[in-house]
């Protein structure tokens, strides 16, 4: 997770258990106060490239928070649907923001999505709401009433740091943030594990709904190309544990100590 500090430094110890406790008792420190940055790790990708579940390992094995922001505009499309909002009338959408209770667990042993204080965990994975979203993720004023808040959940982590995944966050959401990954498959990869995940339609549908999505998507932000500084990990030929790892092992070897100089 951190680059060890110079050898030199005084004070630092130069065990390895000696260091652990220094940079805990750092953190231990700057977390309350204004100097303390969380490290944020930026993910983003097409649909079925994996984004959400190695993001969520990635964070449990790096002891950091986990944010999926497609979760935040499907309770939004949900949210605007069950208010009797027509989905094609942008200005009725919009007007819809203002009462949008969203919570989202961090943890990512524990994750959940509620809206009005209610779990739509998993109906907001529901084909219904899928095909629905991209209704409202099109709406440049839902984009940035969203991502207002993707950025306060990003610094309200209490957790050293925030692994963060989604469409536009290396380029809108987080351009600064310490890692920065653009993690993708082959489109057929994708959709074979998008198929074997959705149960209730067939195998040919899922893949033309999936496809359907990442056209409309990619007319919003392109989250096929690696912007400059991100780096592209290509999942196609590895499995779930491997490509875990390469996050993490991204996150140790990019990302600096998580308390800021000031
Ligand atoms: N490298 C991989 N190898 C095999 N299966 C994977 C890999 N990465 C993700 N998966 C599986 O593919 C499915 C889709 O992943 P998901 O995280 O939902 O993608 P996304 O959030 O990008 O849509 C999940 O069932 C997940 O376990
Ligand atoms: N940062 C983001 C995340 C999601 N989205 C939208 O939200 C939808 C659902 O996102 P998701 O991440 O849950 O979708 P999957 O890739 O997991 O299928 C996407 O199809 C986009 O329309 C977005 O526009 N920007």
């Amino acid at each position: 997770m951190t680059n060890d500090p110079t050898p030199s430094l005084p004070g630092v110890p130069d065990s390895s258990e000696g260091l652990a406790a220094w940079k805990d008792d750092l953190l231990e420190r700057y977390r309350d106060s204004d100097l303390y940055t969380p490290v944020v790790v930026a993910v983003d990708g097409p649909a079925g490239s994996g984004k959400s579940s190695v993001s969520r390992a990635a964070a449990r094995a790096l002891g950091f928070d986990y944010q999926d922001t497609g979760a935040a505009y499907r309770a939004f499309a949900l949210h605007a649907v069950q208010s009797g909002v027509d989905l094609d009338d942008a200005a009725a959408v919009i007007a819809a923001l203002p009462a949008f209770d969203y919570e989202i667990g961090t943890d990512p042993d524990e994750t959940f999505v509620r809206v009005d204080g209610r779990d739509v965990t998993d109906e907001i994975r529901t084909p219904r709401v899928t095909s629905s979203v991209a209704h409202v993720s099109k709406l440049p004023e839902v984009r940035q009433h969203l991502v207002d808040l993707f950025r306060r959940i990003i610094q309200g982590t209490s957790k050293p740091g925030i692994v963060t995944e989604g469409r536009d966050i290396t380029t809108v959401v987080a351009p600064d943030a310490q890692v920065r990954i653009l993690l993708t498959a082959s489109e057929e990869v994708r959709m074979a594990r998008r198929s074997a995940e959705v149960t209730g339609q067939s195998a040919e549908e899922t893949a033309r709904q999936l496809s359907r999505r990442d056209q409309q998507d990619s007319r919003v932000v392109d989250f096929m190309t690696a912007a400059e500084g991100v780096t592209t990990l290509d999942s196609t030929h590895l499995d779930f544990d491997q490509t875990v790892q390469a996050v993490v092992e991204l996150v140790r070897s990019t990302a600096t100590a998580p308390v800021a100089n000031g």
